[in-house]
């Protein structure tokens, strides 16, 4: 993949921490990852976001060595992921973790923190988590919610300088999921790097700062959290009227009826005019969902290096 003499990796701040360059990954006739072009800088939390089977996952596969590209280039701080000297700067969470079900919750741990030179200690891991009281027990009899706390804890029990989130919190109830989040933000705080990927906008709102917006194994937009927003302009425009009026793309049930538009003051400058018996208008900016799926749908390649 990568040629010649590789350095140890870089522990610079603002250095590349993981890169693509014009990566593909073909499965036979489809492709899931599309020309990529993509640099994670050291410190940043970067959002990969796009619908099922975008590419997201596949993404962060060829991003952390787990599959090859069928063409172009990847780099993990400054070196070929699939080089351990390179693998133990990483630490991830797949979307699916197959866990030895007859190890205990603190056998695991220490079976990865095995695999580094300077790991979090294993009572460090079970706190940070909230995995404490569950030391003891095998993971064969944990609860979904608990396993995927374990898997998450996993990706940072090597004292990595990057980690990959497939999904964190999938499955995690509102408070476990919080309890997450804050770890990872304490991990930022002390200077680690983090891709996500997450259907819930919430959590990418709650700890991007830049979004990259896959879809169809393209980058769609790569620009700041308020740039992606910013980039569709999009208004929702919220109306209650016995009937649905003609000439507008309204939708909704019951009579209270939603339109997504670019330019609010014309419809509603056009719902006055034609005298739409309209009432309760609320005009608020597009949620995060409403703009990335409209960036979807528009295809766009937006935005580069709006951060
Ligand atoms: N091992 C594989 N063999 C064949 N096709 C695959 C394989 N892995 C992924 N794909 C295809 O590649 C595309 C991208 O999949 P990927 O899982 O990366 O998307 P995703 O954005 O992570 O989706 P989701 O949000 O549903 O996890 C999809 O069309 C998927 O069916």
């Amino acid at each position: 993949m990568l040629g010649g003499q590789q350095e140890a990796p870089t522990r610079t701040a603002g250095a590349v921490h993981a890169r693509a360059e014009r990566v593909t990954k073909r499965f036979g006739s489809g492709v899931a990852v599309d020309g990529v072009d993509l640099e994670v800088r050291a410190g940043e939390i970067v959002g990969l976001l796009g619908p099922n089977g975008a590419g997201k996952s596949t993404l962060v596969g060829l991003l952390t060595g787990s599959r090859r590209p069928t063409s172009g280039r990847v780099e993990l701080c400054g070196g070929d992921p699939r080089d351990p000297r390179f693998r133990r700067t990483l630490g991830v969470t797949p979307q699916e973790t197959g866990l030895p079900a007859s190890l205990r919750v603190g056998e695991v741990i220490d079976f990865v923190r095995s695999h580094f030179p300077d790991p979090l200690s294993r009572s460090e891991v079970l706190d940070r988590f909230g995995l404490g009281d569950l030391a003891r027990r095998q993971t064969g009899g944990l609860s979904g919610g608990q396993k995927r706390r374990l898997a998450v804890a996993l990706a940072f029990a090597g004292r990595p300088e990057i980690v990959f989130l497939d999904e964190p919190t999938t499955g995690l109830d509102v408070e476990a999921r919080r309890d997450l989040w804050e770890a990872v933000r304490e991990f930022h705080a002390g200077g680690g790097t983090v891709v996500l990927t997450s259907h819930y906008l919430e959590e990418i709102e709650a700890l991007a700062e830049r979004v990259v917006v896959l879809g169809e194994g393209r980058v769609l937009a790569d620009a700041s959290l308020e740039a992606v927003r910013g980039l569709v302009k999009v208004s929702r425009i919220s109306i209650s009227s016995p009937v649905p009026p003609s000439g507008f793309d309204f939708e909704g049930n019951g009579d209270r009826l939603h339109l997504l538009t670019a330019d609010a003051d014309r419809v509603v400058r056009e719902l006055v005019t034609r005298n739409v018996p309209f009432r309760d208008l609320e005009v608020r900016p597009a949620s995060l969902e409403e703009a990335f799926l409209t960036l979807t749908n528009k295809k766009a390649v937006a935005g580069k290096d709006q951060r």
